[in-house]
């Protein structure tokens, strides 16, 4: 880099999980400018539309409550409109995405109960609200519910709402803006990053409410494609992950395991597999699934690229290689 700063995407604002995962990225990189997006869409937008941005961090997936659906949806969305446009290659049915994924990374996710105010006795001042609204992002939900019931459950007078918020640290602030404009019988909450309480200069009413310790979220390192023929990747002894989406011909019988078989016959490890719904287009059917796997490339395997990409290209419909990047060493921690 010849000294130009890297402008880089993540849905903001400062001290979300987002945030953490943009900083182990690019920390050991000087001049690097992190521009806080508003959603996850934006995430994606502006990476492509904008060429003085370099790179975005997109949430993918969570170890407690999984899909990031926003970030799945958005993939699975390009991947359409370029199938619907007649830019797909007739001869491999093969989709060249305009983005891609060249890294991924790791944020261990410690929830705390955040308030706008100093509550003197913690969780238990509670009881003098007749409502409490919690403000979070809507990914948060799955990994607080059960510590949300017993709260519940131990002020069973107080009436619990939720908020949805474009991100944990912005319902920081949501939830200060609202708690400083409501009547005094409701106090507004937030669950967040104890960085995002500190920025926001809230107080931390209960750390690491997770109901699952180890609390991961995985995120993606999004750039644009520079060129479409696929780069090879310089030799390295760790793992590559390939992130590939397909649909099928899901009316034949064994349309997905023939995809799938693909990956036996060229020996190589899958190690996820999920699945969304699509439409073709608006008067296309219900509960078409676009898949979504990866799977491990090294030295060894697959033997010969192109005969592995002819073979899916024969039996998918439709398919599209996001990108091969090293699996980080924080996919193997707890
Ligand atoms: O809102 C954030 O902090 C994000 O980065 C998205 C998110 C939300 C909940 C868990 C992990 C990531």
């Amino acid at each position: 880099m010849n000294g130009k700063s890297l402008k880089v995407l993540f849905l903001g604002p400062q001290g979300t999980y987002s945030h953490q995962a943009v900083l182990q990225q690019f920390q050991s990189i000087p001049n690097v400018e992190y521009l806080p997006a508003t959603s996850i869409p934006q995430c994606f937008d502006e990476l492509e539309e904008d060429v003085t941005v370099d790179y975005s961090v997109v949430p993918l997936e969570n170890s407690t409550n999984g899909q990031v659906v926003f970030s799945y949806d958005l993939l699975r969305d390009r991947m359409i409109q370029k199938a619907q446009s007649s830019t797909t290659s007739a001869k491999t049915n093969m989709i060249t995405s305009d983005i891609e994924v060249i890294a991924e990374q790791y944020v261990s996710i410690t929830h705390c109960l955040i308030s706008p105010i100093e509550l003197p006795n913690g969780v238990e001042s509670l009881e003098r609200f007749e409502e409490v609204v919690i403000h979070s992002h809507p990914q948060v939900w799955g990994q607080v519910d059960g510590y949300l019931k017993s709260l519940e459950e131990k002020f069973p007078s107080l009436t619990f709402s939720r908020s949805d918020c474009s991100s944990t640290s912005e319902s920081v602030y949501q939830c200060m803006r609202s708690h400083a404009a409501s009547d005094d019988n409701i106090l507004h909450l937030a669950i967040a990053s104890e960085t995002a309480a500190q920025l926001h200069k809230a107080h931390i009413i209960e750390h690491s409410i997770n109901d699952k310790l180890g609390n991961t979220t995985r995120f993606l390192v999004l750039k644009r494609r520079e060129n479409t023929s696929r780069n090879e990747i310089e030799s390295t002894e760790l793992p590559q992950v390939n992130l590939l989406t397909f649909t099928t011909r899901q009316d034949d019988p064994g349309s997905l395991v023939d995809v799938l078989n693909v990956l036996k016959i060229h020996s190589l490890n899958m190690c996820s597999i999920n699945s969304r719904p699509f439409h073709m287009d608006e008067n296309d059917r219900n509960w078409r699934y676009l898949f979504f796997i990866e799977y491990y490339t090294d030295g060894n395997a697959p033997r010969n690229k192109e005969t592995f990409y002819e073979d899916i290209s024969e039996k998918s419909k439709q398919w599209c290689l996001w990108g091969t990047f090293p699996r980080n060493g924080k996919y193997y921690h707890k």
